[in-house]
Parts: C-alpha cells; sequence; structure tokens
C-alpha cells in the first residue's frame, strides 16, 4: 500500500486492531509521533481537527512519513473534508454523519468512516453507500449490546467502536463479528507529546496487537 494506492473505508479498519485518535498542538511533533506509532505496528493514524495545527500536522506526516497512513478526524463540514484531502489525509472519520459530509469526501476521493451512534444514523449512512461505519461514543450510547442489537437489522455493516473504548474493553468489543477495529484517543496518553515521550507510544501500540483478530 504506497501513497498512491486508494483505500477503501474497510481497509482502513482492517489494518490494525485500532485506531488510534490524536489530537496535536504542535507540529513538531506530528512526525515523531507517527513513527512511533510505525515502530509498534500501527500506521493508520488518525488525526483529529480539533485543533489549529491538525491541517500542518497532517501534511508534515504526509510528506515526512509516507510508510504511515494519515487520516483527518473530526471531520464535520464539506470544508474540512476539502482541507483534509488537499493537506494530504488518505481516509476521514466524522464523529456524526451528513450528506455533505458524505457527498465531499466522496468528490475528494477520501473513503469516509461516518459516525454514527442510533439505527436512525445507520440508514442515512447505509442510504448514502456507506457501510464500515464508526460507533461514536461507543460505551455512552449503549456500547457491546447496542452494536450486538444493530448486528441484526444491519447485518452487512461493519463498526469501529469509539468513545470510552480502553485497553480492558476492547477485547470485548473486537469478540463482535460485526466489529472490525477499535478506535481511542489513550495510545497518546496526556504528557507524552510535552515530554517527547516518544517510546510509550510505541510501548502501547505493541501491547495493543495482542488484541489482533
Ligand atoms: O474527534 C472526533 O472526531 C471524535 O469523534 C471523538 C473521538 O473519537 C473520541 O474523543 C475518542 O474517544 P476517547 O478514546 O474516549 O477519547
Amino acid at each position: 500500500m504506497n501513497a498512491t494506492t486508494p483505500l477503501t473505508a474497510l481497509q482502513v479498519m482492517q489494518d490494525s486492531p485500532m485506531i488510534p485518535v490524536i489530537v496535536l498542538n504542535d507540529v513538531a511533533h506530528a512526525v515523531p509521533l507517527a513513527r512511533a506509532f510505525l515502530a509498534g505496528g500501527i500506521r493508520m493514524l488518525e488525526v483529529t481537527l480539533r485543533t489549529p495545527q491538525a491541517l500542518a500536522c497532517i501534511e508534515a506526516i504526509a510528506r515526512e512519513v509516507p510508510e504511515a497512513v494519515v487520516g483527518a478526524g473530526t471531520v464535520r463540514s464539506k470544508a474540512d473534508a476539502k482541507a483534509a484531502a488537499n493537506a494530504g489525509a488518505r481516509f476521514a472519520v466524522s464523529p456524526g454523519y451528513t450528506g455533505a459530509v458524505g457527498q465531499a469526501c466522496r468528490d475528494a476521493s477520501l473513503p469516509l468512516l461516518p459516525g454514527v451512534a442510533s439505527s436512525s444514523d445507520i440508514m442515512m449512512a447505509t442510504e448514502d453507500g456507506f457501510t464500515e461505519l464508526k460507533f461514536f461514543p461507543a460505551v455512552q450510547a449503549g456500547g457491546v449490546g447496542m452494536l450486538k442489537a444493530w448486528s441484526g437489522p444491519f447485518f452487512d455493516v461493519k463498526f469501529c467502536p469509539t468513545g470510552g473504548v480502553t485497553l480492558q474493553n476492547a477485547p470485548n468489543f473486537l469478540a463482535l463479528s460485526n466489529v472490525v477495529c477499535v478506535g481511542g484517543s489513550w495510545l497518546v496518553p496526556a504528557n507524552v507529546q510535552e515530554l517527547g515521550d516518544w517510546g510509550r507510544v510505541t510501548r502501547l501500540a505493541m501491547e495493543i496487537q495482542i488484541l489482533r483478530k
């Protein structure tokens, strides 16, 4: 998979048991953090568009760490999708779903994992052709029980539960047939970036490899 191969949403989900949700406040942290994840066996990286530096961080990772696959998280609008693609993001993740975000990602050839928290959300996303979805916020919105209930009517949909997922509860999610991977912010603990403790990120990334399905 090189930087020019177009990805599918399913490939994004299948690469690792966990997609790290990353919040970057400093462009200087982007490249060492991406390299730390790669060293730990994780290359799909979701950099959230929550900070003014996020797009520059995506750009830096796309340019300097081509073995990583950087995506944009917190894609909430058409403008976000366009900006993410222009910065070099290879996939997009949104906390919810709108037709405008779905269309903008299609226009930009960005595979999208739309966020859903209800059956109606799932129906809107699948109606527009999206069948690989982020369940957000997973624990808060019903967790494993909700996913089991959805596996009946939405037998053809795959999920990436995110929100409240930990190393401890991740196996319960990953044991479900409609879950391909999980997402979470805990692979980048508070202080790691300030301390430059990239080794800690690599160790955590290695730890989650035991979760591989
Ligand atoms: O930023 C986004 O686009 C989101 O949808 C939110 C993140 O996915 C969650 O904040 C991750 O949840 P935690 O692992 O519990 O921190």
